[in-house]
């Protein structure tokens, strides 16, 4: 199996062709429309869920077999036929044209696997199994998204305008005081609607090296021994026995 890279692809605007009309085609659909892909579907038939779509003007679809030359400007494809040698034609033009390309019965022909994705708005967590079972990527995908410790995500917008203000300040905060001041604390006070008070503790934690429960001497920050780390342990062990 290869060693794949994970990464998070920008597809707005781009154009996307998918060949195959049946039900793995259209699960492929809804989440690279969400990214902003400009779809094309070629097939001879296609479920109620790709005419709804096509009908909407969603996507394009093209009612007829795949013809070599279909990925001609395309960035994206999904091959997804049930007929091999077609898949295997498909691969080769894209191939020979450098489009992207998930195969989906066959990861050898694959130039990229779909992950499975737990959402928890703004963060996006994709996990794969490198295609050695989607049934499993698929058991952690539910597992996680009812973990708590996906609850950080809601830590994102406060943490995203501190960041804002402290760049427009050009000032540098050592990656370790951050994660001192992503505390359990912080999180209860955005989860009780209190985020601009949140934001305001965040900004004086980050930037005041003198706030007496923080570490004074930033560049010497001791992760395993920080007490600012020890004690939001503490709390989130609380936390976790109070909910339990
Ligand atoms: C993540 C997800 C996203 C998506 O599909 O977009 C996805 N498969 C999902 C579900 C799923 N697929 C299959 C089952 C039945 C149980 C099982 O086989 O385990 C289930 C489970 C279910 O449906 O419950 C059958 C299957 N899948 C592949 C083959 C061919 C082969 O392995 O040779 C066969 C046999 C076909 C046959 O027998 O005919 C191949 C691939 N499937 C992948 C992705 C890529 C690797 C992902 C990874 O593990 O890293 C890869 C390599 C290529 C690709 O398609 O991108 C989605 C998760 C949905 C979720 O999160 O709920
Ligand atoms: N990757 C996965 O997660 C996964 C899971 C299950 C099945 N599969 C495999 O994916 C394939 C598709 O599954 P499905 O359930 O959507 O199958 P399906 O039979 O419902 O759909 C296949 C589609 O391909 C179209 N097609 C056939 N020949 C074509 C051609 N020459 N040009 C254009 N379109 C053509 C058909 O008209 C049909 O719309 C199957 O081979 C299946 O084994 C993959």
């Amino acid at each position: 199996m290869p060693d794949y890279y994970p990464v998070y692809l920008n597809l707005a605007g781009k154009r996307c062709v998918i060949v195959g009309g049946g039900t793995i085609a259209q699960g492929k659909i809804g989440g690279l429309l969400q990214a902003g892909c400009h779809i094309t579907v070629i097939s001879p038939d296609a479920t109620p869920g790709i005419r709804q779509a096509a009908q909407r003007g969603d996507i394009v679809w093209l009612q007829r077999n795949y013809e070599p030359g279909d990925l001609e400007g395309a960035f994206i494809g999904v091959a997804a036929t049930n007929v091999w040698h077609v898949n295997r034609e498909i691969y080769e033009e894209a191939e020979g044209l450098g489009v992207l390309l998930n195969v989906v019965d066959d990861p050898d022909l694959c130039s990229f696997i779909a992950p499975s994705v737990v959402k928890r708005e703004p963060v996006t967590m994709a996990i794969s199994t490198g295609g050695a079972s989607p049934a499993l990527a698929r058991k952690l995908r539910e597992t996680l998204a009812n973990a708590e410790a996906l609850e950080w995500a809601d830590l994102a917008d406060v943490l995203a305008q501190a960041r804002r203000i402290i760049k427009e300040k050009r000032t540098v905060i050592d990656p370790e005081r951050w994660q001192c001041c992503i505390t359990r604390e912080l999180l209860n006070m955005v989860q009780e609607g209190r985020s601009e008070e949140a934001l305001e503790v965040l900004l004086s934690q980050l930037q005041d090296s003198g706030t007496p429960e923080m570490c004074g001497d930033l560049a010497h920050c001791q992760p395993r021994t920080c007490q600012v780390r020890q004690a939001a342990r503490d709390s989130s062990a609380r936390h976790r026995e109070a909910v339990r």
